[in-house]
């Protein structure tokens, strides 16, 4: 064997013997059932800034979100370096990040929001047929003194999981958090703040508070507006954060 191929064969079997990636999490939490059954409450969209920030109110009761909280404090949470990559906002909280299309698909058709989202009265904002949620779920828990500073959220090409099990390819357009605390259950600060001209304003800030069962949704990619979760002083604030999807 001529020596330059001994060396790439060397170093096609060492390729081969290299460590195995740490496993993805493939499994996801045994998310608590949606008990009583969802809606609620008249799950109609109240905007806060038009076309680009809408919340629903009391989307999940709040026995639900305690439900939510104690099977989330029992999962594996990575607190966030409080050192960005370039170009990435500074964000310190602790996080769980999972590819869940079945809970996904759940949180979509089985809690009303789906026909919330999908009235005549608001299709138009989403920017396409919406098809769906992102299937990767996120979970943040903020404690005393951790925060989310200011930043724009991207818009990311995604397959969404349809209801035959076919995937589609599709796009995120909105933001979707859903706070499962609030001051209500202790959690002082932790404000979602929007700032519509760019910049960090004290006076442009449009300021919302967490409130338990909160849904909030708010445009993201090139139309989003820059935004941060405020620091919590006392108590945890928790959320969960997926996308809306629209066919691609
Ligand atoms: O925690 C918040 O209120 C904001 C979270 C956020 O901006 C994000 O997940 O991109
Ligand atoms: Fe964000």
């Amino acid at each position: 064997m001529a020596k330059d191929k001994r060396a790439k064969a060397a170093a096609a079997a060492l390729q081969s013997n290299k460590p195995a990636q740490p496993p993805r999490v493939l499994v996801g939490p045994s998310w608590p059932p949606f008990k009583p059954a969802l809606p609620v409450a008249d799950l109609s969209l109240e905007p806060v800034v038009p076309d680009k920030v809408v919340v629903l109110r009391s989307f999940f009761p709040r026995s639900l979100c305690r439900d939510f909280v104690s099977v989330l404090g029992t999962l594996p949470l990575t607190t966030t370096p409080g050192k960005p990559k370039r170009g990435d906002a500074l964000r310190v909280n602790d996080r769980y990040q999972i590819d869940d299309p079945k809970f996904a698909d759940r949180l979509w058709s089985e809690t009303g929001l789906k026909d919330a989202v999908l009235n005549d009265d608001v299709a138009h904002l989403w920017g396409g047929e919406v098809i769906g949620l992102n299937a990767n779920i996120r979970v943040y828990r903020y404690s005393p003194g951790q925060f989310f500073d200011a930043h724009y959220d991207d818009s990311n090409n995604v397959l969404v999981t349809a209801e035959t099990g076919d995937s589609l390819p599709a796009k995120t357009t909105w933001t979707l958090l859903l706070y499962l605390t609030s001051s209500s259950d202790g959690c002082v600060g932790g404000e979602t703040v929007f700032y519509p001209y760019d910049r960090q304003s004290a006076k442009e800030a449009i300021v919302v508070s967490p409130e338990t069962g909160m849904l909030l949704l708010h445009k993201h990619g090139h139309d989003c507006m820059l935004h941060e979760g405020r620091e919590v002083t006392a108590g945890e604030k928790w959320i969960l954060r997926t996308d809306l999807c629209i066919k691609r």
